[in-house]
C-alpha cells in the first residue's frame, strides 16, 4: 500500500527531468553558457570566464525551473572531440546549438557540424535551440542573419528557434530555455523517450 501511494505521489508531484545537449564548434561559448545558466537558475556565481578552458570531457549542469528539472551535457567542440557527441544523442530530449555570432569565419564549420547532428537518427524530432552567442561583441550578426546563413528550413522539420544572446551578460538565456522547456513538454521525442523508460521499468 505504501509503495502504491509513494508511486502515485511521485507521479503527481515529482518534476519531469529533461536532458539537454549543449553542442557547437570549439570556442563558441558552450561552457561559458552552462556556467551562466547555473548562475541564473541556481542564483550562485558560476565559474568566472577566465577560469574556463577548452572542454575535453563532459561538463554536467543541473538546474530546476518552476515545473521541471533540466540536466545539461556540455561537450567539447574541437574537431577531434566531436565523435563523442553521438554517444549522448540517444538519451537527450533536446539540443542547444551554440554559435559564435561574431566569428563569421567559423560559420561554415558550425553549419556542417550542425547538419551532421540533425541528420543523426538518434536525435530524431529533438527540439533545437540555436543560441546566437556573443551578441555583446560589435561584430556579432543578428539571429535572422545567422538563420539565413544556415538555411535550416531547407532540410529539417523539427521545432527550432534562433535566439540571440550572450553567455557573458545572460541576455537571451531565459527566453531560449522557456521556449525549449515548452517544446520538450509537448514533443513527440519526449513521448518516445518516456515510453521507452516505462517499458524498461516493467522488466
Ligand atoms: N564576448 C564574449 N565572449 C564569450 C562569450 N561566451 C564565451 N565567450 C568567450 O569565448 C571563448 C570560448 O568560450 P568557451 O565557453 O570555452 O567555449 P566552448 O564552446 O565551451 O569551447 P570548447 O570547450 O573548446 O568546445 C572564451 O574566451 C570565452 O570567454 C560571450 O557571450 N561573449
Ligand atoms: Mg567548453
Amino acid at each position: 500500500m505504501f509503495s502504491l501511494f509513494h508511486g502515485l505521489w511521485n507521479h503527481v508531484f515529482s518534476k519531469t527531468e529533461f536532458r539537454v545537449l549543449i553542442l557547437g564548434v570549439h570556442k563558441s561559448g558552450k561552457t561559458t553558457l552552462l556556467e551562466k545558466l547555473k548562475s541564473i537558475y541556481l542564483k550562485g556565481e558560476g565559474l568566472p570566464h577566465d577560469h574556463i578552458g577548452p572542454t575535453v570531457g563532459l561538463n554536467i549542469g543541473r538546474i530546476e525551473d518552476a515545473n521541471v528539472k533540466l540536466v545539461f551535457w556540455d561537450l567539447g567542440g574541437q574537431p577531434g572531440l566531436r565523435t563523442i557527441w553521438e554517444k549522448y544523442y540517444d538519451e537527450a530530449h533536446a539540443i542547444v546549438y551554440v554559435i559564435d555570432s561574431a566569428s563569421a569565419s567559423t560559420f561554415e564549420d558550425a553549419k556542417s557540424a550542425l547538419e551532421k547532428v540533425l541528420r543523426h537518427e538518434d536525435l530524431q524530432e529533438a527540439p533545437l535551440l540555436v543560441f546566437a552567442n556573443k551578441q555583446d561583441l560589435p561584430a556579432a550578426v543578428t539571429e535572422e542573419e545567422l538563420d539565413r546563413h544556415l538555411h535550416l528550413k531547407e532540410f529539417d522539420e523539427r521545432p527550432y528557434m534562433f535566439v540571440a544572446g550572450s553567455a557573458y551578460d545572460g541576455t537571451g538565456i531565459k527566453l531560449g530555455i522557456d521556449w525549449l522547456v515548452e517544446e520538450m513538454g509537448k514533443s513527440r521525442r519526449t513521448e518516445a523517450l518516456r515510453t521507452r523508460t516505462d517499458t524498461y521499468a516493467k522488466f
